[in-house]
């Protein structure tokens, strides 16, 4: 049986790891050992039937060089710190993790196996031991245009990102609520009067995100009843951060190291909770009917689910508040934009914890379990 340490399993990326873990009965088939930077010697979590050891030293090389592999959830510092400490000090385990910090190394192969099983196979073959997950949007997106890009029909993609809260993290989420309740306690009485005028509540309701002591100490500027146009740290390209991993991150994942498929877009932050959603502008290589275009994508893996092109369906199936805490990638407003016959729109849907960060590392450890049991 692996023994498979943990890092970062009581974040909120490993919660839902852990979660889905248990869902999925994983833990009867390892050996499971916990560690924590901060929590060293305390109890370990409840995962069913088996008996843990004690919390490990996260920063320890000896402890980590006793595992056969390792999932961090702990971020990009943590990889940074003991990453090549560990291989340094000769350990030749599999290391699993969803922080971006290693994610364009040569040594590291990106996860997301429904839509590149045929690559992790041949990496495992050839002895690659780090395996890392993309970034929540791209790994959303491949999740719903699988099918096209499986078929190589995409020329290029523009993705226009509406990205909830939990991509910045859990105090971030706070945040947003706690924006929510100020904005409504300003306005309250208003509301709830029918002879209230509208413009003087807007009034207020401006008052109130412009005012200094509005709570932004983790966004930095309102995001309930406004947004963000910008995520991550800026480029000399001009892109932020988030959006130049789109098209580099993408290739990387589909193993498309010679001619790229150029995907390039404006993320934005918006006030949803956990579903990052994603309006699409796509030219496709040939004038394929939308009838076709909705077989490809619904047929190429099981979580995707196409929309038909309905109001009631778009506005019922392609939410954030639907999807929410599910696997189902739902992807929907398939149809020829005015500018020519290849040129397609589409809106998908994801939750950003699940297939955007836990789903693809849970995966990934099946995966290095099939390829030893062979
Ligand atoms: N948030 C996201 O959307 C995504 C995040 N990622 C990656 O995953 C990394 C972790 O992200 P995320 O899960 O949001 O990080 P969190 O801040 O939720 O958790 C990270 C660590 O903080 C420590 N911690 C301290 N106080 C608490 C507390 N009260 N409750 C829980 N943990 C606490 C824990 O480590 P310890 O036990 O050692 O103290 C925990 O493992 C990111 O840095 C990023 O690299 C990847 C994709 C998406
Ligand atoms: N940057 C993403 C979340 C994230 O953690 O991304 P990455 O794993 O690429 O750092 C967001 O803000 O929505």
């Amino acid at each position: 049986m692996l023994k498979v340490g943990f890092v970062g399993w009581r974040g909120m990326v490993g919660s839902v790891l852990m979660d889905r873990m248990r869902a999925e009965k994983d833990f009867a088939n390892i050996e499971p050992v916990f560690f924590s930077t901060s929590q060293t010697g305390q109890p370990g979590p409840d995962v069913g039937q088996k008996k843990t050891t004690p919390l490990q030293d996260a920063k320890s090389i000896e402890a980590l060089a006793a595992q056969d592999v390792i999932i961090s959830c702990q971020g990009g510092d943590y990889t940074n710190e003991v990453y090549r400490p560990l291989r340094a000090a000769g350990w030749q385990g599999y290391w699993i993790d969803a922080a971006s910090a290693l994610r364009m190394e040569d040594e590291a192969k990106l996860v997301l196996d429904p839509v590149n099983r045929a690559v992790l196979d041949a990496a495992l073959e050839e002895g690659y031991k780090t395996f890392v997950g993309g970034n929540c949007t791209v790994s959303l997106l491949l999740m719903a245009l699988g099918g096209l890009f499986e078929e190589d029909l995409i020329e290029w993609v523009t993705p226009h990102t509406y990205q909830a809260a939990s991509g910045s993290g859990a105090r971030h989420m706070k945040e947003l609520i706690q924006q929510m309740g100020a904005v409504h306690q300003a306005v309250a009485a208003q509301v709830d009067d029918p002879a209230a005028a509208i413009l003087e509540v807007d009034r207020l309701v401006s008052e109130t995100l412009r005012a200094d002591d509005f709570p932004t100490e983790q966004f930095g500027v309102p995001l309930a009843g406004s947004l963000i146009p910008w995520i991550d740290k800026a480029l000399p390209s001009g892109q932020s951060k988030e959006e130049w991993k789109a098209q580099v991150e993408a290739n990387k994942i589909l193993g498309r190291s010679e001619k790229p498929v150029p995907i390039d877009g404006i993320c934005v932050r918006v006030g949803a909770m956990r579903c990052h959603s994603q309006a699409l502008t796509i030219k496709l290589k040939k004038n394929l009917p939308v009838g076709e275009i909705e077989d490809i994508l619904a047929r190429h893996n099981d979580w995707v689910k196409v929309v038909p092109n309905d109001r009631e369906l778009s506005m019922s199936e392609l939410s954030p508040v639907k999807v929410n805490g599910t696997l189902t990638v739902p992807i929907g407003r398939i149809r020829k934009l005015t500018m020519g016959p290849e040129y397609i729109s589409a809106f998908t849907v994801g939750d950003q914890l699940l297939w955007g960060a836990a789903e693809p590392l849970r995966r990934m450890l099946r995966v290095l379990q099939e390829y030893q049991a062979r």
